[in-house]
């Protein structure tokens, strides 16, 4: 049986009154590359935030290398992570970490050591920014360390990458996943069935049943019921 290096199971989050993620579960085979995919606010981030505790859960539960990410510190020992939005773009990844290590009194040998061990890699966005050729090189890093059995779970917009590069996928949708499996044939289009195409045929059906219907007052409803 296929490993699972990464697994969500049943993981909510509210804040407040707002459901971010709602009863979230999926999980990533070792040595592949899994894309996260949504639109804007889907959740993907508050799911890889997740992953690496920065976030704590409303329920459920994650785990990263078969370690639960909230009752066991080490899960993150092969632990990998880009946030969509570094602090410090300026540095390089081994110079920010120097700079990490110093402040927590970790020696500079040791932080090195640790520089390349990662085996799980949380990406979140990892292509935003980037020019052409930048993008190639990722794109060839991704697939080294795919090659080499090491595992990325990583959120992007840019489905024409994962079409090439992903081995599976899992879709959010307003803090739901919609699908979790293998790469489909044209991501683009299962992304429209899931995210555009079943609205609108819903739409046109509320159309059709009730009449005219304010298009605002279709979304209300899609809202309330996927409640
Ligand atoms: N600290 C917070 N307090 C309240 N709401 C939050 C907080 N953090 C995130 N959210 C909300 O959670 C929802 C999901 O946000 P998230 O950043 O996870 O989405 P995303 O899928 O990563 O979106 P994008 O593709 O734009 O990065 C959004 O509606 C966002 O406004």
């Amino acid at each position: 049986m296929t490993e699972k290096v990464i697994e969500v199971k049943h993981v909510s989050k509210r804040y407040g009154n707002k459901t971010v993620l709602n009863n979230v579960s999926f999980s990533v085979r070792k040595g592949t590359i899994h894309g996260f995919i949504g639109p804007n606010g889907a959740g993907k981030t508050t799911t890889l935030s997740i992953l690496t505790r920065l976030v704590l859960p409303t329920h459920g539960e994650a785990y990263v290398d078969s370690k639960s990410v909230n009752r066991d510190p080490s899960f993150n020992q092969r632990l990998g992570f880009i946030p969509a939005e570094p602090k410090f773009p300026s540095l390089s990844v081994e110079d920010y970490l120097l700079d990490c290590g110093y402040l927590r009194d970790i020696p500079k040998g040791e932080v090195l050591r640790n520089l390349y061990r990662p085996r799980i890699y949380l990406l979140d966005e990892p292509f935003n920014g980037l020019d052409p050729s930048f993008r190639q090189d990722l794109f060839n890093n991704l697939k080294t360390i795919r090659d080499k059995g090491g595992t990325i779970l990583m959120s992007t917009h840019i489905l024409s990458d994962l079409q090439k590069l992903a081995d599976d996928i899992t879709m959010i949708k307003r803090g739901r996943i919609v699908y979790s499996g293998a790469k489909t044939p044209d991501i683009e289009k299962t992304y429209e069935d899931y995210f555009i195409e079943k609205e609108v045929a819903r739409e046109l059906l509320q159309d059709q049943v009730g009449g005219v219907i304010d298009r605002k007052e279709i979304r209300n409803l899609l809202e309330d019921e996927e409640q």
